[in-house]
């Protein structure tokens, strides 16, 4: 196992691109110093077509770096054979593998090639550690499943378990979340999360799951066009506005309060609200959609009281004086929307 903290990517003024017959040179982004150690889980962030799975396949070594240096353990890129390199970094990518007629013990001993060759038998201690890293992604009793007859989340648990049996200090994902439920997503970041920290694996993965990844990164790493890449812990790259100058696009703002995305409003218009808790802040999250800011002030035209002892209730009260009694957060709305294109008709 490597010392924690151990360097296992960095990178040294890299440019990153393609090289080829039809386009020439394209470089998407140069000057990249990044570095991630044993242990660290990073997610790498970028809007649509920034350059992930480029900046991913370059520091796999499947794609040429247009200029700079990568280090895999210390080693110059360039240096490491193929072979050295299925014992340092394991792989996985988006694309549906061809898996017919394959089992998850099939598929998760694939891992062990390096060490058995291709057409190798695994030995009774390969074997016992395929058991192992199915048990640990959660895939116990499906090794006779078929890849083919697994859900999304399954499948990924199974590359997962394949990358795990390779038994390399690096693993690079691109995008292991894409096309995942909510559950399932949060399933897979806590699950690399873990291995990264209990087993010391230096681990990166790519992902548009930005919530996920402020929750849960030791690092976050940021691509964008036209811009120098920036890495950091995700609170760090929030209060630095690294995360709002990323992201932000017109209309469309990072809130650095709640680590969301919201809609920017043309006209902010206010409420008073009244109450706590949980549903204090349902109710200011719908009002927020309706373009509404909550107001400390007193009264600002229109207020609502929430009534959560006993039955629920949201007392509006509009611009008229007249309070409604509503039972629902939907016909709080719907009230509200009346009393708006009844009052406030300018
Ligand atoms: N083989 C290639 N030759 C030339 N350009 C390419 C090649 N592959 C990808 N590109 C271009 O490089 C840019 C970055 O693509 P890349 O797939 O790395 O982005 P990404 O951030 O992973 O995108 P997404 O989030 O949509 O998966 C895109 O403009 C893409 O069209």
């Amino acid at each position: 196992m490597e010392p924690k903290g151990q360097s296992l990517i960095s990178t040294q003024s890299l440019s990153i691109g393609y090289n080829n017959a039809r386009q020439g040179i394209k470089v998407l982004h140069s000057n990249i110093n990044v570095k991630l150690g044993a242990g660290e889980f990073a997610c790498l962030l970028g809007p649509n077509g920034s350059g992930k799975s480029t900046l991913l396949q370059t520091l796999c070594g499947f794609n040429p770096a247009l200029g700079g240096e990568v280090f895999i353990d210390g080693r110059l890129i360039d240096t490491i054979s193929n072979r050295e390199m299925s014992f340092l970094s394991s792989v996985v990518l988006t694309e549906r593998i061809a898996v017919s007629n394959m089992t998850v013990l099939d598929l998760v001993s694939l891992g062990r090639t390096p060490y058995t060759g291709f057409f190798g038998r695994l030995k009774s201690s390969d074997h016992q550690l395929v058991v192992e890293s199915i048990k640990a992604v959660g895939l116990e009793g499906f090794e006779d499943r078929l890849v083919t007859n697994m859900s999304d989340g399954e499948r990924q648990k199974a590359m997962i378990a394949k990358a795990l049996v390779q038994e390399t200090p690096l693993i690079m994902l691109d995008e292991p979340t894409a096309f995942l439920d909510l559950p399932s997503r949060i399933e897979i970041m806590h699950l690399l999360r873990k291995l990264a920290h209990e087993r010391n694996k230096g681990i990166l993965l790519s992902t548009h799951d930005l919530d996920l990844a402020l929750q849960m990164a030791d690092k976050v790493w940021l691509l964008a066009e036209g811009r120098d890449m920036e890495t950091g812990t995700p609170e760090d790259l929030v209060l630095t506005n690294e995360f709002r100058h990323f992201f932000e696009r017109e209309g469309i703002l990072f809130d650095n309060d709640t680590g969301q995305f919201t809609i920017e409003k043309q006209k902010v218009k206010t409420i008073r609200i009244v109450g706590t808790g949980v549903e204090y802040k349902w109710v200011s999250r719908a009002l927020a959609r309706r373009g509404f800011a909550a107001s400390d002030e007193p009264f600002s035209g229109f207020q609502v009281e929430i009534k959560s002892d006993g039955q629920r209730q949201y007392l509006l009260t509009g611009p008229s004086g007249k309070t409604h009694k509503l039972r629902t957060i939907e016909d709080l709305l719907a009230q509200l929307d009346h009393e708006e294109a009844t009052f406030l008709t300018d």
